[in-house]
């Protein structure tokens, strides 16, 4: 038959299995509009059956010879007495939205010939703007492959997908993803159900998702659009995840961020749903003036000029940079403290009761388990013992929360002389706990977990940078602690092997004048050196105070 748009980008052919459908006559490239259609009929669902099938009726009667011909045609999944029934039994089958939110659906001649896969090469739309349905190849199809689209939204896993085709559209698919080998499957099935599961903890943080933790938001949207390229998807979906990165970052009045996002979010909407869709053209002007979003400027936290994204960076490095994702140390340097991917604040940990991403992998042997080692660093501002030592600690952001002790001891086993107020508590795997009275804090529940180090958070974090300083070799060169020279030739604190230095003169300028006196005697503590040495972002097995390095 051939196509009533005069379309030779494709044609209605028999199709294996599933009656007719369109096939590609050419090669069709990514992101071209393979049709744009307006509707034959159409109806609403907020009419009586009677009303609805007098309705339909009437339009058949309009409808052209040989459009009635193609709509005769169709596929007609409910069976019918008379012409009524079979009408309405067409348009229950075939019919596509024809409204941007509602129940408006509508047929239309060639779109509704288009068969479903889970792994669709083509995206559908109505297009509000130009009150049409449009069709885009969401990838390149080749001449003579068949042109799909989903009629699922949004992909659910293969069991899901398959119980909802039959019970809708009575089939069963046999798209590639439907029959890709089982283990192949449930990886494709873990990356759809994360996506999902993802969206449900994204709409339930809102706009304190936005506002309150933007750093976990973030890494949310980062991780949805890593699956969905993984998933070799471009669909509405991943489109949203940028749109949701865009407007996190412009709240955030990081407008570099935000202009890339919005930029990113348009060119998905323009090869799925064109250039002309209403999303496209919205965050194409988003992209072109940030500050014109709603929500823009409502946190300072991020603050960027538009013209901040850094240049030259490598594509691996710039995409750390636009998703602020914590680069893991490089091999043999130390452990940076100010990494907030392996020293979160308290708002960065994961909840007890989630999954939370950032912190854990999918296993298809076991629990979940961590994809590095964190520890949560804190500073004692006070501290009680009524039933439990209770701790109010500052975090690395200066929020104050809670740490309760839920040890055997409930707090006892820590010799009164460790617990000081100005001192640096360090937990490991700390997480969330929302406790049933009083502020969400830590619940601290094995004592090995917990380390106590007498000095302040802000001097730990100077003396880690001093030590990143100085320990550090490169090449076999190293600084010398008390003159800063570089040399291969310079020698070790023998006390605390941590500082170095070129000769004596150094060594006694370094203890009296740059207080090495004091961080010497702190770094004989192995924990501390450990806590600096610990190779944080590899994760083998969970780990322990003391540490043994
Ligand atoms: C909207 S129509 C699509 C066009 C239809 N094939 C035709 O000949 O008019 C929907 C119907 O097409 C068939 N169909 C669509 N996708 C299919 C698939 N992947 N496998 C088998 N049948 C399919 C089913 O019978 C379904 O109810």
């Amino acid at each position: 038959m051939q196509s009533t748009a005069d379309n030779s980008m494709y044609a209605l052919q028999d199709v294996p299995g599933k009656g007719k459908g369109l096939v590609a006559m050419e090669k069709i490239s990514k992101g071209t509009r393979i049709l744009s259609e307006e509707a034959v009929i159409t109806v609403t669902g907020q009419v009586s059956s009677e009303r609805l099938r007098t309705s339909i009726c009437q339009q058949v009667e309009a409808l052209s010879q040989r459009q009635r011909q193609a709509f005769l045609s169709m596929h007609n999944i409910h069976p019918y007495r008379n012409a009524a029934e079979q009408y309405l039994g067409i348009v229950q089958t075939n019919s596509l939205p024809a409204e941007a939110v509602g129940d408006k659906g509508a047929i239309f001649l060639e779109a509704c010939r288009i068969n479903h896969a889970c792994d669709n090469n083509a995206q559908k739309n109505w297009n509000e703007k130009i009150k049409r349905h449009t069709v885009y190849a969401s990838r390149d199809i080749n001449k003579g492959e068949e042109i799909t689209i989903t009629y699922l939204s949004p992909l659910k896993n293969r069991k899901a997908r398959q119980k909802a085709l039959q019970e809708s559209f009575g089939f069963a698919c046999l798209c590639r993803l439907c029959s890709l080998p089982p283990e192949q499957s449930q990886e494709s099935d873990r990356r759809l159900e994360e996506i999902h599961r993802l969206d449900g903890v994204i709409d339930r943080l809102g706009t304190e998702g936005i506002l309150v933790s933007p750093l976990r938001t973030l890494r949310y949207f980062d991780q949805q659009v890593r699956l969905y390229n993984e998933q070799g998807r471009e669909d509405v979906g991943f489109a949203q995840a940028f749109v949701n990165a865009a407007q996190l970052a412009i709240a955030n009045s990081d407008l570099a961020r935000g202009r890339i996002f919005a930029e990113r979010a348009a060119s998905v909407w323009k090869t799925t749903i064109g250039g002309d869709s209403k999303q496209a053209i919205k965050h194409g002007a988003l992209a072109q003036d940030s500050s014109k979003y709603e929500l823009y400027g409502i946190s300072m936290k991020w603050k960027t000029k538009v013209d901040e994204a850094p240049r030259g960076l490598e594509l691996g490095g710039f995409e750390d940079w636009l998703w602020k994702r914590e680069k893991p140390n490089h091999p043999g340097q130390l452990a940076d403290l100010r990494n907030r991917a392996t020293f979160p604040g308290f708002i960065n940990l994961p909840g007890e009761n989630g999954v939370d991403p950032e912190f854990y992998e999918n296993s298809d042997t076991g629990p979940y388990r961590p994809r590095h080692h964190w520890c949560f660093l804190g500073e004692i501002v006070d501290f009680a013992t009524l039933h439990h030592l209770e701790m109010e600690i500052m975090d690395v952001d200066d929020g104050k929360i809670p740490l309760h002790f839920y040890t055997d001891g409930r707090g006892s086993e820590l010799a009164p002389a460790q617990v000081q107020r100005g001192y640096t508590v360090a937990v490991l795997y700390a997480t969330r706990h929302v406790f049933k009275f009083g502020e969400p804090g830590i619940r601290h529940e094995d004592p090995r977990m917990i380390k106590i180090f007498p000095l302040s958070l802000h001097k730990l974090l100077v003396l880690n940078d001093q030590v990143q300083q100085f320990s550090t070799e490169l090449d076999g060169i190293r600084m010398c602690h008390g003159c800063g020279k570089k040399a291969k030739s310079l020698q070790r604190c023998g006390k605390c092997s941590s500082f170095w230095y070129c000769d004596r003169a150094c060594q006694v300028a370094g203890w009296n004048e740059k207080g090495h006196k004091v961080d010497c005697k702190l770094l004989k503590d192995p924990d501390l050196r450990g806590l600096f040495a610990l190779k944080w972002d590899e994760f083998d097995n969970y780990i322990r105070f003391p540490f043994n390095v």
